[in-house]
C-alpha cells in the first residue's frame, strides 16, 4: 500500500486565536517495504503527521492518496487494518480493561487467521504473559510501551508506524525490540514508518530520513 501526500497541510483550531499551523506544503511518498525515519524537534509536527498517515485526521487542505488514486477516507477501516500504530505516549492508545483484551482486540477486529495461535504468539515473543490480567494503565512507562508495540503489531499489519518506540524501555528490551524491528526494516513487504529522538539506536538500520522543521518536511538522506 503506497501512501502519498500532495500539498498536504494541517492547521489545529483554524480560525480560533489558538490556531496553529503545524504541516506545511508536505509532499511525499511512501512505497511498499520501504523503511522512514522521521526526526525533529519537539512540538516540529511529526506526531501530527503520523495521525494522517494513519487516517485518524484528516489534512485542513491538500490530499493523501493510497496507490496514487484511492482516497483512503472513503473507507478507512478498510486501510487501516494494513497498519499498526503505536502512539507516543502509549496510555492514549489503550482503552481495555486489561492487558489481554488490548492485545486481543486488533486479532479479533481486524479478523486473523487463527486468531488464538497469534495471540499466544505475540504474547509469548513480547513476554507478556505476566500483564494478561492486568489493567495497561497500572503499569510502567517501559511495560506500557511493549504492550503497545504488541497490540499495533498483532494482526500482523504491512505497515508499522512507530512514535518513539525505544522511550522508557530498559536495556534487555530495547535490544529485542530493535532486533525485531530490524526484522521489518530487512522484510522488503513490509512498511515501517518511525519517529524517533533516538536515532542513534537505529545505526544498523536501512531506510529514508526525513527530517520535520517548523511543520517544513525535508529529505535528509538514505541510510544504506
Ligand atoms: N490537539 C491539538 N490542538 C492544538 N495544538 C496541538 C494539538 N496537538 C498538537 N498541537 C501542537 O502542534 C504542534 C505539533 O505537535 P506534534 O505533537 O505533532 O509535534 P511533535 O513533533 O510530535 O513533538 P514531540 O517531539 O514533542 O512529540 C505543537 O506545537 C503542539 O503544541
Amino acid at each position: 500500500m503506497r501512501m502519498i501526500f500532495e500539498k498536504v497541510e494541517y492547521i489545529y483550531n483554524q480560525n480560533t486565536p489558538f490556531e496553529k499551523h503545524v504541516l506545511k506544503d508536505i509532499n511525499f511518498r511512501i512505497n511498499d517495504g520501504e523503511t522512514v525515519f522521521i526526526l525533529g524537534n519537539t512540538g516540529s509536527g511529526k506526531t501530527t503527521l503520523l495521525y494522517l498517515l494513519d487516517f485518524l485526521i484528516k489534512p485542513t487542505s491538500g490530499k493523501i492518496w493510497i496507490d496514487d488514486f484511492r482516497d483512503p477516507y472513503e473507507n478507512p477501516y478498510e486501510y487501516r487494518k494494513k497498519i499498526g500504530f503505536s502512539f507516543q505516549f502509549p496510555e492514549r492508545q489503550f482503552f481495555s480493561e486489561k492487558v489481554r483484551d488490548e492485545i486481543y482486540f486488533s486479532i479479533k477486529n481486524f479478523e486473523v487467521e487463527n486468531p488464538k495461535m497469534r495471540f499466544k504468539e505475540v504474547v509469548n515473543f513480547f513476554d507478556l504473559n505476566e500483564y494478561l490480567d492486568r489493567s495497561p494503565f497500572q503499569l510502567s512507562g517501559g511495560e506500557q510501551r511493549r504492550i503497545a508495540i504488541a497490540s499495533a503489531v498483532a494482526h500482523n499489519p504491512d505497515i508499522l508506524i512507530l512514535d518513539e518506540p525505544t522511550v522508557g524501555l530498559d536495556r534487555k528490551n530495547e535490544k529485542k525490540i530493535i532486533q525485531y524491528l530490524k526484522k521489518w526494516n530487512d522484510d522488503a513487504r513490509k512498511t515501517l514508518i518511525i519517529v524517533t529522538h533516538d536515532f542513534e539506536k537505529f545505526v544498523d538500520f536501512k531506510g529514508i530520513v526525513y527530517e520535520l522543521n517548523e511543520g517544513i518536511l525535508r529529505k535528509r538522506g538514505v541510510k544504506h
